[in-house]
Formats: structure tokens, C-alpha cells, sequence
């Protein structure tokens, strides 16, 4: 049969990785991972097929682009005999094993949101957009769930199978015409994959190349495949159409019985469970080697070949094939719009992470409120008991409060990855959504609402400029303490790591924030670790504030504010009050910038 669409070949691919060694990555030894595999995948369904490990997913990933370009030691892949370079991965629809969707969004607004960024608006207007979404609703047979959301650990969503055809969805609405599934049948119950198998092959009759890896499927599945690449470990035992494949282990020996699944039999082949019969060609000392050797010297071999001889000597080396359109469909602030917007929604959808922070703020005010409440202007409580340990006891709340915006880039490393990597967006994009979005809503707001009630409880300087100033600097210690936050999730992608590594800058910051240790007589050789503290600048900002101009009194002394500071040895001067708050910004700024920076050199390649 005969479809039109893209053919994608592939020649001599030799694909090796040097594993790392020991603590120090030391450069280990290289491991071959493709053994100079070739082959043709033309429109229709091409199955990848092979027992764990074999290099399956690894070849698909080589063909769509996505795997790291270091490692390819020789070979070449083509798009209708154009050389292919790794920008074929931001212009191919590639869709993961595991289903990487937005959770607290619909069907429907998942796959609007891959159209707004990937379709260009001058071609496509939104009402194009909104028929392509409902288009692919319906192609796929997502009707009944097109309005339900994805699902997230604490929210019920759609079935597995609704959730792996929206990700296909999420690839279809730019019409690709070459299509790359890794596994798309795995963790599926039987009908469900056979319905997936289904679709692709509806699919593939209207002109697309669909080509995916798959492990053991049953032979309902097996049946719709067009053609089979056959992998054990590395090498291609056996490429060529699916239905002759059965024929081809025949011939050399290995008989299929009846009621047996051909996926089921040629597994049980590699694995070395069914011997040829006596007679035909042995396997060999090397056992599965000589499987590879057999297929190097089958017709279908040296057809291929030859097919490929003929159609690399058309290519013109110079000319780049996926060059089709720009990186990205969408300009800057389109795009910054687009995620943005799904941002905020998934933030008011999740309510652990915005109105938690906003209850949990209200409470600890309150609970501040009622410890300090209404700080005498007497002494000695006036001062180190009460004022300032409440503004440490404050500024603890404001840095460990936000000790959960480590999560922020953990949780959703995968899902920037996938988009990022298809070109829905540019990197800065996303971290701009994250802070616009983060910051304002979940730190922001918390934080004017957390020094209002405990401001007015504890009774400080009744003065709307000052109390404007403590919020100031209360919002600058937490966007400070934020940004570290930001910086460590950025850097790493584990949580358990991520925790250990904001834990001890914090811990660090408090002991060196003048209050538990007083700075003046520390070891000189610690003090610089005072010049980072969060604590100190934020403490020694809310004292000035509060202190400027106060009269504190008992029968027989009198204490002005400026006093006390100047035995503290603080800098009470309108530039002593404001070096601690650009101090505070300077960290949030460095901050943020290196956890930008980290975003920029997360590994995207697989
Ligand atoms: N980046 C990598 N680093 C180290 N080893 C790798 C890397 N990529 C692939 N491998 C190794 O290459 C071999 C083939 O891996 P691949 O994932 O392609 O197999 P697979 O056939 O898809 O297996 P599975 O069905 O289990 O996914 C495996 O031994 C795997 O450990």
C-alpha cells in the first residue's frame, strides 16, 4: 500500500555514551548503545520493537532529534532526503512515555494552549485555532472528556487512555506530518492500547509517517504495524515489513507456532527460548549476534541498502532540511502572555499552593499579633525582649515561609523540559511566568496582608510612611529568600537534595543575622558571612524603622531610639536604612539571575 507523507531514512547510526565514574565523574569507559543500525520509515505505522534495553527507544530518539548530538559517532538521518540536525526535535511532534500534561487544566485548555504557542496567530486566527482544538477533539474521540481536567495527585482526572490521546493531541494540532511515539501502549490496559494502536494507524491513512517504540504488544496491535525495526542489544535483527516478519525467522529456522503471538515469538527468539530447528542456519557461539549477522545478509538487508544508496546519492550535504520555520511559532510576549495565563490558573486551581499561603500568613500574624501585643514604650521590655526578638521572630517566618518555593522548578522540571524542547516557549519566558506569577500572588500579596494585622497587633509606630517601610522590608526579605529558593530548585531535581540545600544557607544566615550571635565579638575571620545574611539586613532595616524617633522610658532613664542603635552599632542614617534594603534587592537579584542561568543549562537532551 502506497501513502503519501514523509520518509525518513537513517544510515550507519552509531550512537555511544562514556559513562561517568565514581564522585568525581570520572570519564569511564564507552558503551555502545547503536552499532551502525540503517533503515527506512515510510508514511504508515512503523513499530520499533525489542526486549528492554535493546536501544529501541534510543534509535527513536536519535531519529526525532532528541537524543544528545555528542554521542552520535557516525551516521545520518534524512527527511525526505534532506539531512535532519537536532532542530527537527523543536519542529516534529514527539510525544513522551509518560504523559506530560498540565494537570489542574482541561482537556481542552491543555490542547489550546499547545495551539496558541505553536500555531503563528498571523496565519491562524483565534477563531482557526479554536477549530483546530475542537477538530482534534473529535478526531481523537475526546468528546465526552474535552471539559474534565487531566488530573493531579490530589485531583481524580481522565482515564489513562483519555490522558495518552490528549498528548497525542498535543502533537496533532500542528499537523505534523511525521509523528514520533516513545512507548505510547505502556501502562495501558489491552483495549485502551489497542484503541491508541487504532487511532495511529487512522492516522497514519491520512498521510503521516507515525514511527514509535513499543516492548510486547498483543497481536491485535501487532497486526495494524506497516513496518518492523526488530532491536537486540543495539543491532537490527530484523527490518522490514511487519506482516513478513513471521516468514523471514522461518527461513532461518525458527518455527511460530499456530496460537503464538509474533510479538510474543520473536522476543522469545532474542531471548534465546526457541531454537532453530535442526538443519537450518545455527545460531552461533554469540547466539543473538548472529541473529544481527543472519539480517545482514538477508534480501531485506541488501534492498535496503541499496534503497538507501539510491537515495542518499540525490543529497546535497549543504542543504539543512527542518530549517521549515523559525524556533519558535510565537514571539516573546505572545508566548509570555500564553504561559503566564495557564500559570495563574494553575496556581488558583491549586489550592495548597496560594490560598494555603495566604491562611497560613493570616494565622501566624495573628499568633504574633497576640504574643507581642501592644509592646510597651517602657523599659526594658520595651526593647531587645520584645521589639526586636518579635522582628526576629518575624523575619524567620518571612525566610522559612517561603521554604516551599523549592518546589517550584522541581515539580514542573519534566514538563518545562518537554515544552521547552518542542518549542512551545523560550526559557526566559517561563521563568518571567514563574515570577510574575509566583511572586506577586504567593509572596507578595501574603506578606502586606502578614505585616498589616501583625503591625497594628503589636502596636509599632503608628506612622503610615513607617508602616509602609516594615512591609517594604518585610516583602524585600522574603522575595530575597524566594529567589535562594528559586536558585536551588533550578540547580537541582530532587527534592531531598533541594531541601539539604536551602536548609543550611538559611541556618547559616539566621546564626549570622546579629541577633543569636552578636557580630562584634564573633571569630574575625567568620564575620564576612554577616555581608550575605538575609536576617541581618532585614533586621537591622525593621529597627531602624521602628527606632528612628522613639522615646522609651522607666522611673529614672530616659532612652531615645537613635541611642540604642548607636550602641547596637547600627547605622540609624536615611542611607544606613536604605543599604539594607538594596543590600536585600542585590540578593534577590543575584539570585534570580543564577537560577536563569540554571534554567538555561538544564540538560535537555535525553
Ligand atoms: N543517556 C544514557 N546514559 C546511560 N545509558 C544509556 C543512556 N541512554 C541509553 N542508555 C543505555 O542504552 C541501552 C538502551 O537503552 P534504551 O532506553 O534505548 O532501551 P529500550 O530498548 O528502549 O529499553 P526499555 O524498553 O527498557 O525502555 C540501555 O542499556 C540503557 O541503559
Amino acid at each position: 500500500m502506497d501513502l503519501s507523507g514523509p520518509i525518513l531514512t537513517f544510515q550507519n547510526l552509531h550512537y555511544c555514551i562514556t559513562e561517568n565514574q565514581g564522585l568525581c565523574n570520572r570519564k569511564g569507559k564507552k558503551k555502545d548503545i547503536l552499532k551502525d543500525v540503517s533503515g527506512i520509515m515510510k508514511p504508515g505505522i512503523n513499530a520499533i520493537m525489542g526486549p528492554t534495553g535493546s536501544g529501541k527507544t534510543s534509535l527513536l530518539d536519535v531519529i526525532a532529534g532528541r537524543k544528545n548530538p555528542q554521542g552520535l559517532c557516525s551516521g545520518q538521518v534524512l527527511v525526505d532526503s534532506k539531512v535532519v540536525t537536532s532542530d527537527l526535535r523543536l519542529s516534529s511532534a514527539y510525544v513522551v512515555q509518560d504523559d506530560i500534561l498540565m494537570g489542574t487544566l482541561t482537556v481542552r485548555e491543555n490542547l489550546a494552549f499547545s495551539v496558541n504557542l505553536r500555531l503563528p496567530p498571523n496565519q491562524y486566527s483565534s477563531q482557526d485555532k479554536e477549530l483546530k482544538v475542537s477538530s482534534v477533539i473529535q478526531e481523537l474521540g475526546l468528546q465526552d472528556c474535552a471539559d474534565t481536567k487531566i488530573g493531579t495527585e490530589f485531583l481524580r482526572g481522565v482515564s489513562g487512555g483519555e490522558r495518552k490521546r490528549c498528548s497525542i493531541g498535543m502533537e496533532l494540532v500542528t499537523s505534523p506530518s511525521l509523528l514520533f511515539l516513545d512507548e505510547p501502549t505502556t501502562g495501558l490496559d489491552a483495549n485502551t492500547a489497542n484503541s491508541i494502536i487504532t487511532l495511529l494507524q487512522r492516522l497514519s491513512r491520512n498521510g503521516k509517517t507515525i514511527i514509535f517504540s513499543i516492548h510486547q504488544p498483543r497481536f491485535s496491535i501487532f497486526r495494524q504495524f506497516d513496518h518492523l525495526t526488530l532491536m537486540n542489544k543495539g543491532e537490527i535483527i530484523y527490518a522490514g515489513p511487519a506482516n513478513q516478519a513471521v516468514g523471514y525467522f522461518d527461513g532461518l529456522g525458527y518455527k511460530c507456532e499456530v496460537f503464538n503471538n509474533p510479538a510474543d515469538f520473536f522476543l522469545d527468539i532474542i531471548n534465546g527460548e526457541i531454537t532453530p530447528v535442526l538443519g537450518s542456519p545455527d545460531r552461533g557461539p554469540g547466539g543473538e549476534s548472529s541473529l544481527s549477522q543472519g539480517y545482514q545478509k538477508s534480501l531485506y538487508c541488501k534492498q535496503l541498502m541499496e534503497q538507501l544508496k539510491q537515495m542518499t546519492q540525490a543529497v546535497d550535504p549543504t542543504v539543512k532540511a527542518v530549517r521549515e520555520r523559525s524556533r519558535y511559532a510565537t514571539a516573546f510576549f505572545y508566548q509570555l502572555r500564553v504561559v503566564c495565563s495557564r500559570t495563574v490558573k494553575n496556581i488558583l486551581r491549586n489550592p495548597q499552593t496560594s490560598y494555603a499561603q495566604l491562611i497560613l500568613n493570616i494565622i501566624f500574624a495573628v499568633l504574633v499579633g497576640l504574643i507581642y501585643y501592644q509592646i510597651p514604650h517602657t523599659l526594658p521590655e520595651a526593647l531587645q525582649n520584645s521589639r526586636i526578638g518579635a522582628f526576629f521572630f518575624l523575619i524567620i517566618n518571612m525566610v522559612f515561609g517561603n521554604l516551599s518555593a523549592v518546589e517550584l522548578f522541581i515539580s514542573e522540571r519534566a514538563l518545562f523540559i518537554h515544552e521547552n524542547s518542542s518549542g512551545y516557549y523560550r526559557t526566559s519566558v517561563y521563568f518571567l511566568s514563574k515570577v510574575f506569577a509566583d511572586l506577586i500572588p504567593n509572596r507578595i500579596i501574603p506578606v502586606f496582608l502578614f505585616s498589616s494585622i501583625s503591625y497594628y497587633m503589636m502596636g509599632l509606630k503608628p506612622n503610615i510612611e513607617a508602616f509602609l517601610l516594615f512591609a517594604l522590608t518585610m516583602s524585600l526579605v522574603s522575595l530575597s529568600a524566594v529567589s535562594l529558593a528559586f536558585l536551588v530548585s533550578a540547580s537541582v531535581s530532587s527534592f531531598a537534595m533541594a531541601n539539604i540545600l536551602i536548609a543550611l544557607p538559611f541556618v547559616f544566615m539566621m546564626v549570622f543575622g546579629g541577633f543569636l550571635v552578636n557580630l562584634n565579638s564573633m571569630l574575625r575571620w567568620m564575620s564576612w558571612l554577616k555581608w550575605a545574611s538575609i536576617f541581618r539586613y532585614g533586621l537591622e532595616a525593621v529597627t531602624i524603622n521602628e527606632m528612628r524617633g522613639q522615646v522609651f522610658t522607666n522611673n529614672y532613664t530616659i532612652l531615645t531610639g537613635e541611642m540604642y542603635m548607636m550602641q547596637q552599632g547600627i547605622d540609624y542614617s536615611l542611607w544606613g536604612f536604605w543599604q539594607n534594603e538594596i543590600a536585600l534587592l542585590g540578593i534577590m537579584l543575584v539570585c534570580m539571575s543564577l537560577a536563569y542561568v540554571q534554567l538555561l543549562r538544564i540538560n535537555r537532551w535525553k
